[in-house]
């Protein structure tokens, strides 16, 4: 999320840009945050960490975002498309929430962007 932070960044300082798309491949949009790098880290380390510190940053550029999405948005990755000012989906696009199912609740934005939509 760092590096997208980083492009978006740059996106939203250019004014050669007008609006911004965000896609993946044809099999994932996003799967998620990594769960590999997360299984191990306490939550002290985590929360003490700003793990989640950019996020966000989809739902703050004020820029229209457009999430073009195909296949997996899963996870983070359902949370980003939800960012989006736009979704334009695939007819593979899937969109789902399995955090649940390794004992974790959706992050920081799923919850707040269900209600607000
Ligand atoms: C705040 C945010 C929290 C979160 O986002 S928590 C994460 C939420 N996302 C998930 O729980 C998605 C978990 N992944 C899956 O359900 C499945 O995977 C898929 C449906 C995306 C794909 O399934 P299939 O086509 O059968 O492929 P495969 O063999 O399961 O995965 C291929 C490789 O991709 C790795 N992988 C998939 N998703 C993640 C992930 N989110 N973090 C880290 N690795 C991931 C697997 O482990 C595996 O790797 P290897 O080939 O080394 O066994």
């Amino acid at each position: 999320m760092t590096e997208v932070g980083r492009a978006l960044d740059a996106f939203e300082a250019d004014g050669e840009i007008g609006a911004i798309v965000i896609t993946g491949s044809e099999r994932a949009f996003a799967a998620g945050a990594d769960i590999k790098e997360m299984q191990n880290r306490t939550f002290q380390e985590r929360y003490g960490g700003n793990f989640l510190a950019h996020w966000n940053r989809i739902s703050t550029v004020k820029k229209p975002v457009i999430g073009a999405v195909n296949g997996f948005a899963l996870g983070g990755g359902c949370e980003w498309a939800m960012m989006c000012d736009v979704i334009y989906a695939g007819e593979k696009a899937q969109f789902g929430q399995p955090e649940i199912l390794l004992g974790t609740i959706p992050g920081e934005i799923l919850l707040i962007t269900l209600i607000l939509n």
